[in-house]
């Protein structure tokens, strides 16, 4: 068992009052505690010499908020930069960071994770991790409105913190994400995501995986399963309808 801390789960109120999330990429498996004083000195052990000091400023009152229990196999896998185990490449030029030229869009438990073979490819890049820039709302309206409005040096930002969740990769090469997520949601929704993600990159592909809607309930509530550790009927009937409300 082990608590997993994802990049946005910690909080504080700093003197101002308001609440800051402290970016914690470094925190991981093997840790498990929800003592304060632990959990400040498992960060300051795990932030670079560099940003030690400024963290240990931020480290004030500290709520921890505790995400399910993740299974050890999507651990692994989330953290690997590149899912190909060779690094391959045939471009000699240099890598930058851009926006993606292909999104896997979903669905999930489709075998979206099964595209990552595309990074043994040299001339593509491909990383296991899910950005997921396009998941909300909100962020679609200001992209949309950014571009309506001719706000360019919004698009400018958006595109620099997409980029920021991808790996580094030079123009000639095919740099590939994939969010499963994408896919999911309201109709209205799913539409303003691709045209939000086409004002992005004008030139990206989308990829979708579909499978067996039956195969893809039971794949989810096996992943579902293998990261909680509450059982029962209840548990898993909810589950079920759940899976099923959310697949158009
Ligand atoms: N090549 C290929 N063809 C068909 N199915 C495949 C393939 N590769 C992986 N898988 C199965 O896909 C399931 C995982 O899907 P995803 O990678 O899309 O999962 S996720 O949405 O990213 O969590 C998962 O299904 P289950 O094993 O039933 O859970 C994988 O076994």
């Amino acid at each position: 068992e082990f608590i997993f801390f994802g990049t946005n789960l910690w909080h504080k109120n700093d003197i101002t009052g308001k609440e800051k999330t402290i970016p914690l990429k470094y925190a991981e498996r093997g840790f498990n505690s929800e003592n304060i004083e632990e959990v400040h000195d498992y960060i300051l052990d795990h932030v670079s010499p560099y940003d030690r000091e400024g963290v240990k400023r931020n480290l004030g009152p500290t709520t921890i908020i505790r995400e399910e229990i993740r299974d050890k196999a999507y651990y692994d896998d989330k953290l690997l930069d590149h899912a190909c185990p060779m690094d391959i490449r045939r471009s000699e030029k240099i890598k930058r960071s851009r926006v993606p030229d292909i999104i896997g869009i979903g669905f999930a438990k489709c075998g979206t994770g099964a595209l990552a073979f595309l990074d043994c490819h040299p001339s593509a890049t491909f990383r296991t991790n899910e950005p997921r820039y396009f998941d909300k709302e909100s962020v679609l309206d200001d992209i949309i409105a950014a571009n309506e409005t001719g706000n360019l040096e919004a698009l400018r930002r958006h595109r620099k913190i997409y980029a920021s969740r991808l790996p580094h990769a030079a123009d000639d090469e095919l740099l590939i994400e994939k969010s499963p997520q994408y896919a999911g949601g309201k109709d209205y929704i799913r539409k303003k995501r691709a045209l939000a993600m086409k004002i992005i990159n004008p030139n990206v592909k989308l990829v979708a995986i579909v499978c067996d809607p039956v195969k893809r309930a039971y794949s989810q509530l096996r992943m579902k399963a293998r990261r909680t550790a509450v059982t029962g009927f209840h548990f898993v009937f909810s589950l079920v309808l759940r899976v099923f409300l959310s697949t158009d």
